[in-house]
């Protein structure tokens, strides 16, 4: 076995899009419009979790990562998240999708409804990030190549199923429709030209694959304790 041509390397770190979360059932239960009020705010202060450690993720790989070129991009992440001032950001953006729903900001802020498989399979990520090499914890955001067809349903079917939720609050999901594919083109492209032997390779996609369980593990969390 050699390394992989680009192409064929691309192809099979695509491939993982049939692990990913959209198939999860709770996914495909909210994007029928079946979720009921609880099970949806259940979901949004739980996802509020892995919201609020994206960008201590993304500081753990700047930490770890030696090149200023790459990190002088990816430093963008961070602002997407926490804002340049208070009022800005994804974070921010999230609160105001659970206020939406009907949940009180405090109570999203306070963890009182995060179950503990939602805090293990976030913890899980941001460990990766902060103790594997730079690379392989980028290769891991690669599921962002698959959120935006799955962000775009969800956002059909919010306006259509779940229309008690102010079409204010989903903010969020539009702003990401734009910001995903852009740091998943990044994180691709830094992947092909820095994995370029068989085990960086494989490494690089045994990354994406953990972050796959990552994201389904928190979504299993979340279904069971806001079960059909
Ligand atoms: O709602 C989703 O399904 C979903 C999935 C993902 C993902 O695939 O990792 C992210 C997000 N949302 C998201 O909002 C987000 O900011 C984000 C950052 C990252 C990452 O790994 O750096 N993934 C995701």
């Amino acid at each position: 076995m050699t390394a992989l041509e680009t192409t064929a390397f691309v192809e099979s770190l695509r491939a993982h899009s049939r692990q990913y979360h959209d198939a999860h059932p709770f996914h495909v239960r909210m994007n029928a419009g079946l979720c009921t009020p609880g099970q949806l705010r259940g979901w949004i202060a739980n996802r509020f979790y892995y919201q609020e450690n994206i960008p201590r993720k993304d500081a753990a790989i700047l930490a770890n990562c030696p090149d200023v070129e790459v990190r002088r991009r990816w430093i963008r992440r961070i602002t997407d998240h926490d804002g340049a001032a208070p009022g800005d950001g994804g974070i921010e953006a999230w609160l105001r999708l659970g206020e939406a729903a009907g949940l009180e900001r405090e109570e999203i802020l306070d963890h009182r409804h995060l179950v503990p498989g939602a805090r293990f399979s976030v913890d899980a990520y941001v460990n990766f990030a902060r103790n594997r090499p730079w690379t392989e914890a980028v290769a891991s955001s690669l599921t962002e190549l698959f959120a935006p067809d799955l962000m775009a349903e969800r956002l059909a079917a919010f306006e259509k199923y779940y229309q008690w939720i102010d079409p204010e609050g989903l903010a969020y999901f539009r702003a990401r429709l734009e910001q995903a594919p852009r740091d998943s083109e990044h994180a691709l492209e830094i992947v092909t030209t820095h994995c370029l032997t068989e085990e960086s390779q494989g490494a690089a996609i045994g990354a994406l694959s953990f972050k796959c369980d990552v994201l389904w593990s928190l979504m299993d969390a979340i279904g069971q304790a806001y079960p059909s």
